[in-house]
């Protein structure tokens, strides 16, 4: 009986320990995430002021950024009119994004961890849908962009794993409480 126990404090010292990585890991490709979406916003305004404006994202006429940001599809998500207060740079949007994902993320609740994951999903879309205006559309190989792609389904990856860990800690819970109820009712 004993043995049990301590095997049991073992497993969910594991499953704590693995939280807590998950967690980490989560916080540092969203603050990736945000250093790419704050960077990208320093270059729009910069581009606002100054037509000329050569920021070091802008490789070559084919490796360029202010292509992409300045193309109808870098405000309001491409989807958002002129006249929308939604209008601001795809890079605002990733701001408030990536800051959200990253405060969600440092809390372990079922609540938290399926909003991040609803959150998570979108932007995966969003990047499916930017991934085909910049290749096919714009012909153009922003690698800011392409950089927001690789943090979003590395959140993605994460994220699963960090839900499958939180219904693994809750299921091996009740089945505790259950056979503890059988053994010794009170
Ligand atoms: C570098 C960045 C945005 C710039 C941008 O790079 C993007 C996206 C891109 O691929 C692209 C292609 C073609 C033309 C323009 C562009 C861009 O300009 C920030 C990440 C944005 C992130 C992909 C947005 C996630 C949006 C969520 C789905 C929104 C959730 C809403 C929240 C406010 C709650």
């Amino acid at each position: 009986m004993r043995s049990t126990i301590s095997e049991q404090t073992k497993l969910d010292k594991k499953n704590q320990f693995s939280l807590w990585a998950y967690n980490q890991l989560l916080v540092f490709f969203c603050l990736v995430g945000l250093g790419l979406s704050l960077y990208s916003y320093t270059v729009e305004l910069a581009m606002e002021g100054n037509k000329n404006y050569k920021p070091y994202c802008d490789i070559s006429p084919h490796m360029s950024c202010t292509k992409a940001f300045g193309s109808s599809y870098g405000k309001g998500l491409g989807i958002f009119g002129e006249n929308s207060i939604f209008n601001k740079p795809n890079s605002f949007f990733g701001i408030v994004f990536y800051s959200m994902v990253a405060t969600l993320s440092l809390v372990n609740s079922p609540i938290t961890v399926t909003a991040s994951l609803v959150l998570i999903i979108s932007s995966n879309f969003a990047s499916l849908y930017f991934m085909y205006v910049l290749y096919f559309i714009l012909k153009d190989l922003c690698l800011v962009c392409i950089g927001t792609y690789i943090v979003n389904v590395t959140n993605l990856l994460l994220i699963t794993s960090k839900f499958k860990k939180i219904r693994e800690i809750n299921r091996t819970e009740l089945k505790r409480q259950k056979s503890n109820l059988k053994k010794k009712p009170e």
